[in-house]
Formats: structure tokens, sequence, C-alpha cells
């Protein structure tokens, strides 16, 4: 197996090793003449001057009286000044130019008409009162705007003003985006097995656009060593800058570094950040080629902290940054000591507490972004940071939408995402951020204080009963309130058809049967532990006993895609998918909150939604659901 080794170099070197490379090359972008009212966000090339004062000539800036300062000298409510149209006066109105040996202008509501011809004046005016001289906004031949600077609205106001009609402009940098790979098809809703649904692109398209420059996606170009090259080839005397995706690492297949080092030249390959380890940088005919990894995650990480950082050379302005906030992490974060880590988070206010939880790190969750309300990242030659350390994030989301977060926990349930989108429709303010850690998550997280709901669904053993004797045991001491939820049905979620004819609970030790069980903590697993010691089945007799999901939808799409045979969870995860399922009881899946946040707007949304008809009858649309009393504080 050919594997070629690939550096480790520190993010902040790789860049500033690959811009001199860049500079060295003569990497830079024409500029052209755009028209004012299109230029809007254009970065200026060399600085405007006004070719005309503005206003260019003297104005009123009042309506009113034009009439000459001297002789309103002396005027008072006692000793008046009356003046003759014509001969004392004109009257103006505002932006009219000054007549002729006009000095001052006298807004009309301290004029006192005597006749149609004849005005009194009872207080002296100054000269130039009331006038916008020549010049007053720009002089001929000041600056409006220097060099490289971003065109705004006013600005481009501004030069229609001084006489300018069309600037000079960096052009915009063409960013050329090749997907690679022999298994990348276009997007459709039936892919095969093996078929991966080519997004990359399109990310990485909008994201150059909301930089400012123009994207031109090329096709799928798959594992063959010429047709990358000859891609590579054509983008680069298209583009200013090219994006090679995938095809980064060192795999069979894995062209790019190649391809790059042939035509042009590789300064870099390998950084020290995760994701995005395998990071080609390379020039083409002095033009950056970067070599993005194919895993959506590490390349939307790579276009932001490495290809954002080379279009802002070329474009000479900032480009977007992300405010800095600072939170406490919910739980411990494990790193690598060899590479810059970036990890998504979710952000909640919980009391005054701003909590920062990590999402998946998985460099194919794009979803993770999808959620993410902020990014850390985790320095290199850190081990991890502990739970409840105050930490710095770059907030992708506004403050004010983190404020409106309910954080809600504990065990999953499709309703979840009923209730936040039910919130979402009744008030656009309001969020949900949840996670699912499973009821005893959810407990734990209420106790110490990092979410304003949890939904819980454990069976107290000896009782036979709901969620009472886990509140009383572990947020003793704590003013917690419960509040009723729903009757929900739990069984065995099998193949449609049932072909291996299961019966229940005790068919899952039988032999060569696939189980998939949830994770510690949940509910449901603890469901099952407990129907497992009421019967005669030991858990070590059941195949895929350790196989873990964390959610019910993920147990049932193991289930459909007949990965497992059986896995035990809710009805309306079964009807989801279309599968079988054998009820075994109902459950009571309830929400504990802390009493101190009862009153707030966030809670009182969320109990509004609860409780409501189109809740329910959605609930009523997923099936298994009996939802009496729904929303009631117990
Ligand atoms: N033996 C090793 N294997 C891998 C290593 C390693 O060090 N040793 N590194 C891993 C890391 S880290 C990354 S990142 C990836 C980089 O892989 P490539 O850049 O070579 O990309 P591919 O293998 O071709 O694709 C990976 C993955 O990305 C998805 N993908 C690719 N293109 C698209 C697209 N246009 N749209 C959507 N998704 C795309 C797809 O899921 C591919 O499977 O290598 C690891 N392996
Ligand atoms: O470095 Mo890879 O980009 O972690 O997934």
């Amino acid at each position: 197996m050919n594997y070629s080794y690939l550096e480790n170099k520190e993010l902040g070197e790789a860049l500033a090793y690959y811009k001199s490379k860049l500079q060295m090359e003569g990497f830079s972008l024409g500029t052209e003449t755009a028209d004012v009212p299109s230029a809007l966000d254009r970065i200026t090339s060399s600085a405007v001057y006004a070719r005309i004062s503005s206003p260019h000539y003297n104005a009123s800036a009042m309506d009113g009286i034009a009439v000459n300062a001297h002789d309103t000298f002396g005027a008072t409510d006692t000793t008046p000044v009356v003046l003759k149209k014509g001969k004392g006066y004109e009257v103006v109105d505002t932006g009219d130019p000054l007549p002729d040996g006009r000095d001052a202008v006298i807004m009309v509501e301290d004029v006192i008409d005597i006749d149609e011809d004849t005005v009194r004046i009872i207080a002296a005016a100054a000269p130039w009162q009331h006038i916008r001289q020549v010049g007053e906004d720009l002089c001929q031949d000041e600056m409006v705007v220097p060099s490289n600077t971003r065109i705004e609205p006013s600005t481009m106001g501004a030069m229609l003003a001084g006489g300018i009609s069309q600037v000079e402009v960096w052009k915009l940098p063409r960013v050329g985006i090749i997907p690679t790979g022999d298994e990348i098809v276009a997007p459709k809703a039936d892919p095969l097995p093996g078929e991966i649904l080519e997004f990359n692109s399109t990310i990485f398209s909008a994201m150059v656009r909301r930089w400012g420059g123009i994207p031109v996606t090329y096709p799928i170009v798959p594992d063959r060593y010429e047709l990358i090259k000859g891609a590579l080839e054509k983008a680069v005397s298209e583009c200013d800058i090219v994006i090679l995706n995938a095809g980064s690492s060192a795999g069979r297949d894995d062209y790019s570094s190649m391809a790059i080092g042939e035509l042009g030249e590789v300064h870099v390959h390998g950084i020290a950040i995760k994701p995005g380890k395998p990071t080609i940088l390379g020039t083409i005919y002095g033009k950056p080629v970067i070599g993005v990894p194919g895993y959506p995650v590490s390349g939307i990480i790579v276009l932001e902290k490495i290809v954002k950082e080379i279009l802002e050379t070329v474009i000479k302005s900032p480009l977007r940054t992300y405010p800095k906030i600072r939170a406490v992490l919910s739980r411990r974060l494990m790193s690598t000591l060899k590479y810059e880590e970036y990890v998504r988070m979710k952000l909640g206010r919980v009391g005054g507490k701003l909590i920062a939880t990590p999402l998946s790190r998985g460099a194919g969750v794009v979803s993770s972004f999808v959620k993410a309300d902020a990014l850390f990242t985790v320095p290199m030659n850190t081990e991890g940071i502990e739970a409840s350390e105050e930490i710095e994030l770059e907030l992708l989301k506004t403050e004010k939408e983190i404020e409106n977060t309910l954080v809600m926990t504990g065990s999953h349930d499709p309703l979840i995402d009923v209730a936040y989108d039910l919130m979402r429709k009744r008030n656009p303010e309001r969020y949900v951020s949840s996670s699912h850690v499973g009821s005893m998550g959810g407990i734990m997280a209420i106790k110490r204080g990092e979410a304003h709901v949890a939904g819980i669904h454990l069976l107290d053993e000896e009782t036979g009963e709901y969620n009472r004797a886990y509140i009383e045991k572990y947020l003793k001491g704590q003013d917690i309130v419960r509040i009723k939820g729903v009757k929900r049905s739990q069984g065995l979620m099998i193949a449609k058809g049932n072909p291996l004819g299961l019966k229940g609970v005790e068919d899952l030790s039988r032999d060569g049967l696939r189980y998939v069980n949830r994770q510690k903590g949940s509910g449901t697993r603890i469901l099952l532990d407990y129907l497992l010691k009421n019967g005669t089945i030991d858990r070590d007799s059941i195949y895929g006993y350790d196989r873990e999901e964390l959610t019910h939808m993920s147990v049932a799409i193991q289930v459909a895609t007949g990965s497992a045979d059986c896995g035990m969870g809710i009805f309306s995860a079964a009807k989801i998918y279309g599968l079988d399922f054998i009820p075994i009881c109902d459950e009571e899946y309830d929400f504990i909150a802390p009493a101190e946040y009862m009153d707030s707007p966030i809670i009182r949304d969320f109990l509004g939604i609860i409780k409501s008809g189109e809740f329910r009858d959605k609930l009523m649309e997923l099936g298994g659901y009996s939802t009496e009393g729904c929303g009631t504080i117990l």
C-alpha cells in the first residue's frame, strides 16, 4: 500500500508560509471599473476624489426668505425691520440656489407677513445662517474614500454627489470548486448504497458568495489522475483560486497532492487542525490551489480558517468574523495533543449562566453545524478541558437568539421536534436547543442547573410507578416541578411483517437474533433491564446488548435498514420507518423543570404549546401517544 507521510504544520505557521509563497508568486486580483450604483460592497483599488463640490452652489437649507443679513441688524420685537419682496428679500425653498447678493435665510416660521410683498422681521439674521455653502459636504478634489475600502450605501451616495459615476475596484475573486470521487453523485432522493451525495460544492459556493466571491462549480471528477489534472488545469485557467475537494489524504485514490505538485507546487500537505488534517496548500501558475478534505465538516473548517484568510489578502478587506463570547463548559471535553481542534457547541442561558455543550464531533456530521451556536477552538497540546471551566467561543448566532433559547434535555422523543416547530410557528423569536442524554442524564442536567426542562420516563422497579421516586431521590432538596407529559407505547420495533416471528422480550436471546440497545441511563434501557430481571433471560445472552444508540429514531433506522432485527423503542418511531411493533407497556413520559423558571416566558411558551390542540393533533398523527392532561403541573 502506498501511504505517503503528511506533515503536521501548526495552522498559523502554515498560513504565514503559504501567504509568503503567494506573495512571491505575485498572486493578486486585477482591477476593473464598476458603475457606482452597482458597486455596493466592492473594494476600492485606488482613492476616490470628488470631481465636483457638494453642494456645488450655495443652497438654502430651509424654506423661508433669502435676505441680506446686514438689512436685518437691530431687528427686535419693539424695533422690527420691514422688507419688500425683490428689493429686500426673495422667497426660497430648501435646496434652492441662494439668489445673487443674498447672504442669509430666515425660516418661514420667523417671518411675519404684512401683505403679499411685505414682511416684518423681529430678530436679526446672522450672516450665512440656514445656507448650505458650496462644499459643505464635499469639496472638489477632496478624497471621498481611500484605497482598499469597502463601498457602503453611504459611500455610493457620496461618490455620486461628488460627480463620480464610475469607480475602480478590485475584481471579484472567482473561486473554482472541483468535487472529486468515484462514489460522488449529484444529489438525488434515492441513492444506492455506496453512492455519496455531492453537497460540499453547494456549501462551499454559498460560503464563497457570502464572502463576496464568485463561485464556479465544476462537474464531479472521478478518481482518475489524468482527469483530475485536466480539471485542475481548466479551473486554474478560468479562476483566481481553486478548491480541489476530497482525495486530500493518503488513500489509494487520493491524487490531489500529486496532481497539484505536477502542475505547480505543493507548499504544505498536512496541517495540525482537526478536522482538516490532510489539507493541501499549493500553487499553480501563481494561483492558490487548496486541497480541501472530503468530509463536509472538515471542508467548512478549512474554508473558514484558510480559504477565507487567503481571500482576505487579495480582497484587501476583512471578511466577517464572529464575536467572542464566554461560557461555562457543561461536560468534560477530551482533545488530542497533536492538533488544534474545532468543536461545534450548543449554547443556552440557564439561570445566570451561559452553558456550552459540545455537539457531535464527527467530520461527516454536517448537521452539527446546523445546530451549532458557537465554535470552540481547543488549542494544540491540550489534553482536555474540565466540566465547569469557563471557555471562550466564537458566536455563530446572535446573542438574542441564545437568550431566547429553551434548553431542553433528557430522554429523546419525536414530540420534542413537534413542540419546537410549533413554538417557532407561534413565536419566531423562540428557539429550542435539545440534546438527548437519556432520562438520568436529564435529571443530572437539571440538578447541575444546565437545562430549563428535561423529558424523563423512569420506571421505579419497586413500585412500578414512573418518575416520582427518581425525582425524590436525585433532586432532593431542589425545588422541582413535574409537568405531566404523555403516555406513550413502548415495545419492540421489528421488520415489517415480523419475519422472525418474535413475540416479546423472551425471544431476544434467540440464536441469530441481532438486537440494538439504547445507551445506559436512558429510560428505555432501564425498562429493558427491568423486564430482563423479572424474566428468565440473561442480558449476556442477547447479541447486540452492548450496541448502543442515542435515540428511538436511530434504533428504528438500524432495524429499518436491516443492520439489526429488533430494538426497543416507542411506537411513533416504529411508525415513521414503517416497522412492525410489539407493544410492551404504556409508559409515562413527563417533564421536569426547576420551579424558578416556571414563570419565565420561555417555559410559559413551552407549556402553552404542549397544552395546545395543535400539539395533540400532531401527536395523534405520529401515533402511540395519549395526551390527556399534558402540560398540567403534578
Ligand atoms: N488511513 C487513513 N485514512 C484516513 C485518514 C488518515 O489519516 N489515514 N484521514 C482521514 C481524515 S482526517 C480525513 S479528513 C479524510 C480525508 O479524506 P479525503 O480528502 O481523501 O476525501 P475522501 O476520502 O475522498 O472523502 C471522504 C468523505 O468525504 C465525503 N465527501 C467527499 N466529497 C464529498 C462531496 N463533494 N460532497 C459530500 N461529501 C463528500 C464522503 O463522505 C467521503 O467518504 O480521510 C480520512 N481517512
Ligand atoms: O482531519 Mo479529518 O478533516 O479530521 O476529518
